[in-house]
């Protein structure tokens, strides 16, 4: 994992295999079932690196042998909360690292026009202050939606959240640092800039639209 200077909240997981899996994914010629199972394989290598700190209680087990001592993730208190839509492609694959996390969901679209983020749903599981959250989200473009996002979260009362993304821009990863500097970013890609439609240079397109086939 590598942090740029110019951007403290942001670290970058470049593990090779994420490397690999995420050029496979920005190819316009990879169809929407592959897209959405390496969307869900880098989601899981992702959170090996975002969960690093989750918090372990000592526990005992039973060898065939003798009884010694291990370990137990606190899993139950680790949420999950997909932007929807395309954050929904993220889950499972994390979910299958950490079976005991709970899901939140909060539904924001961006205007075309003003690309200013409209939510439309918010449900996350109660005792939201002594929860750690994983925002998840693929794009990270101008950071309006991650910015809302993590706004609706704090004002529910969490105070430990991460953002989790698999391609950021500059501006993106800009907006959300000003407005959320508490709020650590991880993405699997630093992008160049946004095109005047606010879509990520050279990015992967429009994560939705691939991930369910509409457009
Ligand atoms: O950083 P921003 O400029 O806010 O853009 C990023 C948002 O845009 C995309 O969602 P979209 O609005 O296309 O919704 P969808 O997932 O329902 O397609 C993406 O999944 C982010 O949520
Ligand atoms: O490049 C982009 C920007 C926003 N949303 C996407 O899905 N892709
Ligand atoms: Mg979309």
């Amino acid at each position: 994992m590598s942090s740029p200077l110019d951007f403290p909240t942001l670290s970058i997981v470049d593990h090779p295999l994420v490397r690999h899996k995420l050029t496979l994914l920005r190819d316009r010629a990879t169809p929407t079932k592959q897209f959405k199972e390496l969307v869900d394989e880098i989601a899981m290598l992702m959170a090996y690196e975002a969960t690093r700190d989750l918090v372990l209680e000592p526990s005992s087990v039973d060898t065939p042998l003798e009884t010694t001592g291990g370990w137990t993730v606190r899993g139950k208190k680790l949420t999950l909360v997909p932007i929807l839509r395309a954050g929904l492609g993220m889950v499972e694959g994390i979910l299958r690292l950490i079976p005991s996390a709970r899901v939140g969901h909060i539904g924001l679209y961006r205007d075309h026009d003003t690309l200013e983020p409209v939510d439309y749903y918010f449900k996350v599981p109660g005792d939201v202050s002594e929860r750690d959250f994983l925002l998840l989200d693929p794009m990270l473009a101008t950071g309006g939606s991650a910015s809302a996002a993590v706004t609706s979260l704090k004002r529910a009362g969490a105070s430990r959240i991460r953002f989790l993304c698999l391609v950021a821009a500059p501006e993106g990863v800009r907006r959300l640092t000003a407005d959320h500097p508490d709020v650590p970013i991880l993405t699997a890609s630093l992008d160049r800039e946004l095109n005047e439609h606010g879509y990520i240079l050279p990015g992967l397109g429009d994560a939705g639209d691939r991930l369910f086939g509409t457009r």
